[in-house]
C-alpha cells in the first residue's frame, strides 16, 4: 500500500473512531439518561406506596379526626358538618318527586314516582347535562337561572300534567355537592366551592333561597322540599334499598362521605335532640389531613398551584379532578430528566391537560404494544411515536397514583367504621355494613374499583372484611334525594 493509500487507510480508521466514540457517547449518554428516568419513577413509587401499616395509621387519624370534628367546630379539617336528615326513607314513600343534582362536572335532572311498599320506584326519569363553564365562575344569579330554567323544561318535558297543578307545589330534592353548613333540613349557607366552581357572589348565602328566587323567576311553582349533599342523598338510596346501609361515599370530580352518627357523639351540638336518636353527618372528608397519608413533592405542588392551598388534601390524592393532573406532573419531570419521549414532550407542560378519563383509559389498555396508550399520547398529547418502554412507563405512572388512591379510600372507609365502632377490631361480633357508593371516577374505572376491594382485605382482613358491602349507584344522590323530600315534605 503506498503512502497515499496508508494516509487513506489511516484518515478511515481515525473517522470510523470518530463516529464510534460519537455513537458510543450517545448510547452511554441515552443509558444514564433512561437511568435517571428509572430513578425518578422508583421514587415516586417509593412515596406513593403506603404499607398496609401505615393505611392502619390513616384509619386511626380518620377516625380520631371525625371525634374532633364532632367535638368543636375548627376542631378539625374535617368539618363533620350536621345534615338535620334524622330519618330515613324506609321503603314506604310514596307519590311524585323532582330531583336537582348539581355537581362538581354535570347537573342531572330527576323525576320520580314511587310506589310506597317495599322500596317500590315505579319509575324514574333523567336528564344529564353538563355545567357551561362561565357559569360555573360567573354570578350566583345567571348560574341559578341557568339551573331553573333547564327544570322548567325538564318538568314541562315529563310531566305534562303538571301545568295543572297550580294550587300543588311540587316537592324537590336538591342535591348540592359543596359545603354547605345546613340551617335545616331543606336550607343551608354555602361555605365554600371546590372543584372548578367560583361563583364568589354566592358564598355565604342560602342556596335553597338562590334557587327558589330563580324558579319563581322561571314561573315554577316548585319547593325545595330537601337540601343534601350528594353523599348524604346516596346514603337515603341506599338505606331505601338495605336497611344496613350505614354509610356513603362519592368519588367523582371531587370526593367526600357522609355516615349516620348517634346524636350524643354530635358533642359541639349540645341538646341536640332527634326523635331516631341519630343524625346524617356530611364528613365532608376531602379536606381530611393526616402526617400519615403518603403524600409526595408531585402533591406539594399541585396543592400551591391550586385556587384552594392546604385545602382538600386528601381529595387532592383521590378524585377525578385531579389524578390525570399528577400522572401529567411526574410524566413531565420524566420528560424532562430523561429522551424516552423524545422531544415530544411539551405538552406535558401544560396543566390539567391529562384529564383522569383518558388516564383511566390509558391505564387500561391490556394491548400487548399499548396502541391506546399510543393513540392518546399523540391524539391529546401530542406525543407521536413514543417507544414501547416509554408507554410502559406511562402506565406505570397511572397504576401508581390510581393505587395509591384506592387505598385511600379504603383507608377512609374502615376509618369510619371505626368511629362507628364497626370495623371488628373491639372484639364483638361483626356487624354487616353497608356503604353506598358513587361518582364518575369509581363507576367508570375498573382498576380503581379493584384496587379499593383489595385495600379494604388488606386493612380489615379477609375475615373481618366480609361483613363490609360497597354498593354501587347509579343517579344514587339524584335518586336519593327525591326520597328525602318525600321524607320531610313541606307542608
Ligand atoms: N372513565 C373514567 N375513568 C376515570 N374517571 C372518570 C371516568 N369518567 C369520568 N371520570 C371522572 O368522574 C368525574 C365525573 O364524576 P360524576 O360523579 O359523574 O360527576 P360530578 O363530579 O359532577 O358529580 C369526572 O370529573 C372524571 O374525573
Ligand atoms: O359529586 P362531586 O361533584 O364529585 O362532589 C363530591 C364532593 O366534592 C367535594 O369537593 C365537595 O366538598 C363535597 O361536598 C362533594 O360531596
Amino acid at each position: 500500500m503506498g503512502r497515499v493509500g496508508f494516509i487513506v487507510a489511516l484518515g478511515c480508521a481515525v473517522v470510523s473512531c470518530a463516529i464510534a466514540t460519537v455513537f458510543v457517547g450517545r448510547r452511554v449518554r441515552s443509558r444514564r439518561r433512561w437511568g435517571r428516568a428509572v430513578e425518578v419513577l422508583r421514587e415516586f413509587e417509593e412515596g406513593c406506596s403506603p404499607s398496609v401499616g401505615r393505611l392502619r395509621q390513616v384509619v386511626d387519624a380518620m377516625a380520631v379526626e371525625m371525634n374532633a370534628g364532632l367535638a368543636s367546630d375548627g376542631g378539625s379539617k374535617l368539618k363533620m358538618l350536621l345534615t338535620f336528615i334524622d330519618r330515613l326513607p324506609d321503603g314506604t314513600e310514596a307519590g311524585t318527586y323532582y330531583a336537582l343534582d348539581l355537581g362538581g362536572t354535570n347537573f342531572r335532572l330527576l323525576r320520580v314516582q314511587l310506589g310506597g311498599i317495599q322500596s317500590l320506584i315505579l319509575s324514574h326519569e333523567v336528564k344529564s347535562q353538563p355545567i357551561p363553564q362561565h357559569l360555573m365562575t360567573g354570578k350566583a344569579e345567571d348560574l341559578f337561572d341557568f339551573i331553573a330554567t333547564a327544570l322548567k323544561a325538564f318538568v314541562d318535558e315529563v310531566d305534562e300534567e303538571f301545568e295543572d297543578k297550580t294550587d300543588v307545589r311540587m316537592q324537590l330534592g336538591f342535591t348540592f355537592s359543596f359545603h354547605v353548613r345546613q340551617t335545616s333540613v331543606s336550607s343551608g349557607i354555602l361555605i365554600r366551592w371546590t372543584n372548578g366552581f367560583s361563583v364568589e357572589d354566592a358564598v355565604g348565602k342560602d342556596v335553597t333561597q338562590l334557587l327558589e328566587r330563580a324558579m319563581r323567576r322561571s314561573g315554577l311553582n316548585m319547593r325545595v322540599a330537601a337540601l343534601v349533599n350528594d353523599t348524604v342523598g346516596l346514603l337515603a338510596l341506599g338505606h331505601y334499598h338495605d336497611g344496613d346501609t350505614v354509610a356513603a361515599v362519592v368519588i367523582g370530580t371531587g370526593t367526600n362521605a357522609c355516615y349516620i352518627e348517634r346524636t350524643e357523639a354530635i358533642i359541639k351540638s349540645q341538646g341536640l335532640l332527634t326523635n331516631s336518636g341519630f343524625m346524617v353527618v356530611n364528613i365532608e372528608w376531602g379536606n381530611f389531613w393526616s402526617a400519615h397519608l403518603p403524600r409526595t413533592a408531585y402533591d406539594t405542588a399541585l396543592d400551591e398551584d391550586s385556587p384552594n392551598p392546604n385545602d382538600q388534601g386528601f381529595e387532592k390524592m383521590i378524585s377525578g379532578m385531579y389524578l390525570g393532573e399528577i400522572v401529567r406532573r411526574v410524566l413531565y419531570r420524566i420528560a424532562q430528566e430523561s429522551d424516552i419521549f423524545e422531544n415530544s414532550a411539551h405538552c406535558l407542560a401544560v396543566p390539567f391537560i391529562l384529564r383522569t378519563p383518558l388516564m383511566a383509559a390509558m391505564h387500561e389498555d391490556d394491548s400487548p404494544d399499548l396502541r391506546e396508550v399510543g393513540r392518546i399520547l399523540q391524539e391529546n398529547l401530542d406525543m407521536p411515536e413514543v417507544p414501547l418502554k416509554g408507554k410502559k412507563v406511562v402506565v406505570r405512572v397511572c397504576d401508581i397514583v390510581t393505587r395509591r388512591a384506592a387505598k385511600l379510600v379504603a383507608a377512609g372507609i374502615v376509618g369510619i367504621l371505626k368511629k362507628m365502632g364497626r370495623d371488628g377490631s373491639d372484639g364483638i361480633g361483626n356487624s354487616r355494613s353497608v356503604i353506598s357508593m358513587e361518582g364518575g371516577l369509581f363507576a367508570s374505572y375498573k382498576l380503581f374499583r379493584e384496587y379499593l376491594n383489595e385495600g379494604v382485605v388488606e386493612i380489615l382482613g379477609e375475615e373481618a372484611a366480609q361483613y363490609l358491602v360497597l354498593r354501587g349507584f347509579e343517579d344514587g344522590s339524584g335518586l336519593g334525594a327525591a326520597l328525602l323530600a318525600a321524607c320531610f315534605p313541606i307542608l
